[in-house]
């Protein structure tokens, strides 16, 4: 048994009551001004103030001791929602953007998340492997432990096996913990544009039975938005994944309020995700179901959309998560700290309730909360040191890194 001591450390954690921080819990955050951190074997075994955790130790042996030299220390983010398991980035979407031309209007021309299908179709498994290990390092450095990442730019049976084997093949290759999501139904392929439900009859008949086959994607995932999937082919392919035991979730009233919220009610999924354009009514049918809402600010970012309500969400009573979205399209970043700043600045969240949805609510959507997303005994000792006093650094620090180190099962796996 290898036994550390984490000392001189300024800590911040959410609480974690057994279920999502929604409201006022969203705020909830305990403080640990000279605080300390028992590692055994990778897992948080006492966690409290310096003076009290030293003396429960009593004359057991401590390995290693590390001083914190009085930073601020919280839990590792959880990144709930990326797609960054592609072949190429799309620069020369970003500049038709950039001059006005519609995200959803590039995709109708076959381009967007078309473009990325035809790229991973001519990639190797090798290739994909490179890029989507290059991005998930790059989210480590930036104080990323635990993520998703989602298939969906393959769009066929054989090409969303390829994505998925490639997604556990990177998180056997790096120390994140990774879940894989199956998003067969991403976008309607070209060659169905004229009757979108033959390829909503594959994604159930086909895809769905090989992805459960194959048992590696944890949830399914649909992107129900006008001119893609609308609500009743979403209904429909996340209720097969239901009956397949997968968890679900949904991209949702993203640029247009096609009811993706309720949807996400009705089915009990675990979290609708995006919800720029959601209503008032859909955001209290999800409060009433327990779904969390993931927000992706650095989609409106990149989209130059107003941000997501989560201010808003969180009076109503909905647990409020934040994600990258890291893609080559709409949001092409892995960082974290990016995320809280953006959450802080442009959707009025307060770093406490930015700390909580980046850390426990994220886990929650993943079904990581028992190892991750807070620190609390029994946990996995996957925790970030920052340069700074308080959380508020990540919002405060606008692209820079406050990062310091990384530790994962106990062990430094970043230090900046
Ligand atoms: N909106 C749908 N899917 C992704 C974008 C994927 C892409 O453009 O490649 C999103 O969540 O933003
Ligand atoms: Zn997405």
């Amino acid at each position: 048994m290898i036994t550390k001591l984490f000392y001189n450390a300024s800590i911040y954690t959410p609480v974690d009551h057994g279920s999502p921080a929604a409201g006022l819990a969203q705020s909830e955050i305990k403080h640990f001004e000279h605080g300390a951190v028992l590692v055994k074997n990778g897992m948080i075994a006492d966690i409290g103030e310096e003076n009290k955790v030293i003396s429960r130790t009593g004359s057991e042996k401590i390995h290693q001791k590390i001083d914190c030299k009085g930073r601020c220390f919280i839990p590792g983010f959880v990144d709930p929602h990326t797609h960054m398991c592609f072949a190429r980035t799309r620069e020369g979407e970003f500049e038709q953007r950039i001059q006005g031309i519609p995200y959803l209007e590039i995709l109708k021309q076959g381009g967007g998340i078309l473009s990325s299908v035809r790229a991973v179709a001519q990639a190797d498994e090798d290739e994909l492997f490179e890029v989507t290990i290059k991005n998930m390092l790059s989210a480590l450095k930036t104080g990323t432990t635990t993520l998703e990442i989602k298939s969906g730019y393959g769009l066929d049976t054989e090409n969303e096996l390829k994505m998925l084997r490639v997604i556990k093949k990177v998180a056997e290759h790096t120390p994140l913990d990774v879940v894989p999501t199956f998003l067969g139904a991403h976008a309607v392929p070209l060659e169905y544009i004229d009757n979108p439900d033959a390829f909503v009859n594959l994604v159930v008949d086909e895809m769905l039975p090989a992805v459960k086959d194959q048992g590696i994607a944890e949830y399914c995932d649909v992107f129900c938005e006008q001119g893609v999937f609308s609500l009743s082919q979403s209904r429909k392919i996340l209720k097969a994944s239901q009956g397949l035991g997968l968890g679900i979730k949904i991209h949702a009233d993203e640029v247009n309020d096609l009811g993706g919220g309720g949807l996400a009610a009705e089915l009990g999924a675990v979290s609708a995700d995006h919800l720029l354009a959601v209503s008032t009514e859909n955001i209290d049918k999800m409060a009433k179901a327990g779904v969390i809402a993931t927000l992706l600010p650095a989609t409106a970012y990149s989209l130059r959309k107003p941000c997501a309500r989560a201010k808003h969400m969180i009076e109503r009573g909905l647990a409020v998560a934040l994600a990258t979205d890291c893609n080559p399209g709409s949001s092409y970043t892995w960082s974290m700290p990016f995320i809280f700043g953006l959450a802080v600045m442009n959707m009025g969240l307060s770093p406490a309730q930015a700390l909580t949805a980046s850390t426990l609510n994220s886990a929650y959507v993943l079904g990581m909360e028992k190892q991750a997303g807070s620190l609390d005994k029994g946990k996995q000792a996957d925790f970030l040191m920052l340069e700074g006093k308080t959380p508020s650094i990540l919002a405060y620090n606008a692209g820079g890194c406050p990062v310091k180190a990384v530790y994962k099962l106990g062990e430094p796996v970043s230090l900046n």
